[in-house]
């Protein structure tokens, strides 16, 4: 799809910076000086040095911005990156563009002289020019944009970066965009809190992310990171790497506010995320919502399938999407409904993530991630579409899986040999539902290794209104079962 917005206009002045940097100098002697550069700090090992009670934060350097404006002009990029280093970050990041972010290649190089750490180049590459130019400059990590490459440029970039021994940084803002990042071997991925093409930020955006990412991608979270509270947060839904400009850069104690991002690290009690997500489906009211997220919930479920006894209006729908945190993933549960149903829905209620639980064709789950969308996929044991055909739908963020026999589309109360999923969905992210209680999650997650589970009328006291006594039973028994992943 063609950038849009923002994009499309950076990109327009991109192209023309290039040309001309391609007058001064050749992309051959650009290639030589980047292929002849020393090996520098690794950027993917200070990525991989981040954990559980140990932030990484890379510090960019940043003057101004599209959506911000001016930030501080008179920066002096050498003065910083020292303050950088001296406060503990663990890699500096550089605007190189100059238009809109008033930065320069010659900030980098200035940089480059005061510091040992790992410099990313920051700008939009759209080009294997820019990429030997970052190297020669003295880089050690590149930005690419998803959203500006195509699916070959993107994985012949991932490639050329390495081979000049340096590491991309893999930008996404969705998860539809993991796709491409994954099929080029992306290793760090930043996940942009602020989209690219309207410049809005929404720092729920990363948390939201995250869960799909492979257990070898790095996920580093961008933009909008303001204080210690935002990177507990980003901790807590197991992302310990955070790129960070305006709020560094506005800090009147440089070094002092790093300090605190990093220890606010230190305490030790965020953990890997290992255990499987938890998605509470057939909610009616806020507050059981909002209790649910409270407890510890990663997703919702509101179900927009008339027949069902948990089905809420699209007021209804909107006014438990409004109450609850940014981070929460919001989910439409639809049967068989036309794509211009669903995407109603989705404005009208701002859902994150659409679940299909009919005879939705792998088309229409493809057509919908391409709008940015979350897809669950629901397929069934016990009957069509049956879960043999997991592999039509590699499209889907995850594949939910239940028996299928009762009269509802979900929430049957049935129990089955949840085992059997495994097998068929080998490869694919599962979602196991039916049936799920306190009691028996703790063996289903045992038997399927799921990557997360789903409930509806195991912790109900009636159709459509959740016990939390039993909701919390369940959080507890999935937080400490042994993984089995
Ligand atoms: O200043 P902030 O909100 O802390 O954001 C820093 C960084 O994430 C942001 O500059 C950024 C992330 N991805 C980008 C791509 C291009 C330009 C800039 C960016």
């Amino acid at each position: 799809m063609a950038p849009k917005g923002f994009l499309k206009t950076v990109i327009a002045e991109k192209k023309k910076d290039i040309a001309r940097a391609m007058g001064h100098c050749s992309l051959n002697r650009q290639r030589r000086d980047a292929e002849a550069r020393k090996p520098g700090a690794s950027f993917l090992s200070a990525m991989e040095k981040s954990g559980p009670g140990r932030a990484g934060i890379i510090a960019e350097i940043k003057k101004a911005s599209p959506s911000k404006g001016d930030i501080r002009l008179d920066l002096d990029p050498a003065r910083y990156a020292k303050k950088y280093t001296r406060a503990g970050a663990c890699a500096i990041s550089i605007l190189t563009e100059e238009h809109f972010f008033k930065g320069s290649l010659h900030d980098l190089t200035a940089v480059r002289r005061v510091t040992d750490l790992p410099i990313l180049r920051k700008d939009f590459t759209i080009s294997e020019y820019q990429i030997y130019e970052a190297g020669a400059a003295g880089a050690d990590a590149v930005l690419l944009i998803v959203s500006i490459l195509s699916r070959q440029q993107l994985q012949e970039y991932v490639a050329l970066t390495r081979e000049i021994g340096m590491e991309p940084l893999v930008e996404i803002h969705s998860e539809w965009e993991l796709e491409n990042a994954l099929y080029a071997n992306a290793k760090i991925i930043g996940i942009n809190n602020r989209n690219l093409e309207t410049l809005k930020t929404d720092t729920t955006v990363a948390a939201r992310v995250v869960p799909f990412l492979t257990k070898d991608q790095i996920p580093v979270s961008a933009s909008g990171v303001s204080g210690p509270d935002d990177i507990q947060k980003g901790m807590d839904a197991g992302l310990f790497n955070f790129l960070v400009g305006e709020s560094i850069v506005r800090a009147n104690d440089t070094e002092k506010f790093i300090h605190d991002l990093i220890s606010t690290g230190n305490t030790g009690t965020s953990q890997r995320l290992e255990t499987p997500r938890i998605k509470v489906c057939g909610l009616t009211r806020p507050h059981e919502a909002v209790a649910c997220a409270d407890l510890g919930a990663h997703a919702v479920g509101l179900v927009f399938y008339p027949k069902s006894p948990r089905h809420v209006t699209t007021a209804q729908a909107a006014e438990i999407c409004r109450a609850l945190p940014g981070d929460i993933i919001t989910t439409g549960v639809f049967v068989d409904a036309t794509f211009e149903f669903i995407m109603a829905k989705v404005k009208a209620c701002n859902l994150k993530a659409v679940q299909l639980h009919g005879n939705e064709s792998p088309e229409t789950v493809l057509q919908l991630k391409s709008q940015g969308l979350t897809v669950f996929k629901a397929l069934f044991a016990g009957k069509e579409p049956h879960i043999d055909k997991a592999n039509q739908y590699k499209a889907a963020s995850a594949i939910l899986v239940e028996y299928g026999k009762g009269p509802l589309p979900g929430g049957n109360a049935e129990t089955w040999d949840w085992g059997t999923a495994k097998q068929s969905g080998n490869g694919h992210k599962l979602i196991i539902a039916g049936g799920i209680t306190p009691e028996n999650v703790t063996g289903v997650i045992s038997a399927t290794s799921p990557w997360a589970v789903d409930v509806s009328s195991g912790v109900e006291s009636a159709p459509g209104c959740k016990d939390l006594d039993r909701v919390k039973g369940l959080i507890q028994a999935v937080k400490t079962s042994p993984s089995g992943r």
